[in-house]
């Protein structure tokens, strides 16, 4: 990971903390030290418990063989077992895959799951693959963590470039080895395999009731709100439809090749119908701009739905939203951060933010496990009451502290962990 460098005001060089890990760990004692834990707690909390390496070799369409490298991160059991997406993404470093993992912790603290933080990954680019080779590598990875993984161990999700067909494959793999059908090894199904309903939209749905509950503290009328979104994938495109269609005027979204910004709004339908299983769309347009120039662009709600460190040190004071919600992870580094607060940008962060997608796939694991599945009208309702709760508790917390937004997550996030360990005995 890199150290960016940039001037300050006083023209003295300063390295940017782009470092995701380490921007984390930094979060998590700020939040353990407000809370008074000592600090071998930390010392527990800083890493992950288990993190495996693997290598595995897959055969390829053209008959060579291809080896792959993959990670699975297990950051903290104490409160249960560990849960979070798997990556298929060529920039996948185990770096990134730990501070998802510890990402996932505090999420599922702050949505009160029973679960600690997990996250997988696999250095590929699926985008360049087949079909059938992306069907191999999802069944190669299952077969080189089966380990470590299991419904009462570790159950993973899709992230960046996985979906619900990954999600059958590896279920699929998983039920061959073990001999039994496990739909609670892995959530984000499709439905037929006991998958969940509203689980495929559901972290864009949570991230809507944030920018709800943002509105509301703010005054600002959703119907006269612009918003501008980064990442027309799973979270970004469904992010653009919710306020497209409580008529919010969609100005801007964009996918890795570009972005649209258009004054007058953007029929997000077309986009939706026209956009590839990837989130691609912009190529199939005219007047285009760059994802940089984007995040800057005038509007009243910005959602970053795609990748880390897109809100840095060089471009937050220019960023003219008075209200963030974080779809991705990682966005906004914690100089951006500081800069976006004191601009008084109501910063909603990726752990409260984002947190509809573990807390559907926490519903989807509950269907499995008592194997009866609820309507989605009982999903939504479940979802929508979780979400206000974090939301409500973040902010509480983020008043009575008089921290920000981050911090406050952090701090409401880390203390079940924290109780865990100390009635486990630990520390
Ligand atoms: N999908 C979920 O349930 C979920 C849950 C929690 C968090 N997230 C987070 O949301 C973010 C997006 O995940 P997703 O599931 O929507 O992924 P996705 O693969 O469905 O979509 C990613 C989108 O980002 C775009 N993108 C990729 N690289 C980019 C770049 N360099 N610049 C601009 N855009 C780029 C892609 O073109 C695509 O439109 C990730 O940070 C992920 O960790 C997703």
């Amino acid at each position: 990971m890199t150290q960016a460098s940039s001037t300050n005001a006083q023209g003295t060089d300063t390295a940017e903390n782009t470092a995701v890990l380490s921007r984390t760990q930094d979060v998590i004692l700020q939040a353990l030290e407000a809370l008074g834990y000592d600090r071998q707690i930390y010392d527990i909390l800083r890493e992950p418990l288990r993190v495996l390496t693997v290598r595995f070799p897959v055969r390829m369409d053209d008959g060579s063989v291809r080896v792959f490298t993959g990670y699975r991160s297990q950051h903290n059991d104490a409160v249960g077992p560990t849960k979070g997406g798997i990556r298929l993404h060529p920039d996948v470093t185990q770096e990134d895959i730990e501070a998802l993992s510890i990402w996932m912790s505090i999420n599922c603290g702050i949505a009160d799951l029973p679960y600690g933080g997990g996250t997988g990954g696999i250095a590929c680019d699926p985008r360049d693959m087949s079909f059938d080779e992306i069907e191999r590598v999802s069944r190669a990875y299952v077969r080189a963590v089966s380990q470590i993984v299991g419904p009462a161990k570790d159950i993973p999700a899709p992230d960046v470039f996985s979906n619900s067909q990954n999600m059958a494959w590896m279920f699929d793999e998983y039920s061959r080895l073990r001999e039994f059908d496990s739909p609670g090894f892995i959530t984000g199904k499709p439905i037929v395999l006991g998958g969940s309903r509203g689980r495929e939209s559901a972290t864009a749905r949570g991230v809507a009731i944030c920018i709800e509950e943002a509105a509301k503290v703010r005054g600002l009328n959703l119907s006269d709100a612009r918003v501008i979104v980064q990442g027309f994938g799973n979270a970004g495109s469904f992010v653009a439809k919710f306020m497209y269609d409580a008529g919010a005027k969609v100005v801007g979204i964009s996918d890795a090749y570009g972005a649209l910004y258009r004054e007058e709004g953007l029929d997000v339908d077309e986009l939706l119908e026209r956009r590839d299983s990837f989130g691609t769309v912009t190529r199939l347009y005219r007047n285009t701009i760059s994802n940089r120039e984007l995040l800057e662009k005038p509007c009243d709600i910005l959602v970053p739905a795609a990748i880390e460190n897109q809100i840095t040190r060089e471009n937050a004071k220019r960023i003219q939203a008075s209200i963030i919600v974080e779809a991705a992870n990682g966005p906004t580094t914690a100089a951006a951060t500081d800069i976006l607060t004191e601009k008084g940008i109501l910063l909603v962060p990726d752990v409260v933010g984002n947190s509809g997608g573990v807390i559907v796939s926490y519903f989807e694991w509950v269907q499995n496990n008592q194997g009866y599945y609820w309507d989605e009208h009982e999903i939504q309702d479940r979802l929508a009451s979780r979400m206000r709760m974090s939301f409500q508790h973040v902010f509480q917390t983020a008043t009575k502290y008089r921290v920000n937004m981050r911090l406050a997550a952090y701090i409401v996030g880390v203390q079940r962990m924290a109780e865990a360990i100390r009635w486990r005995g630990w520390v």
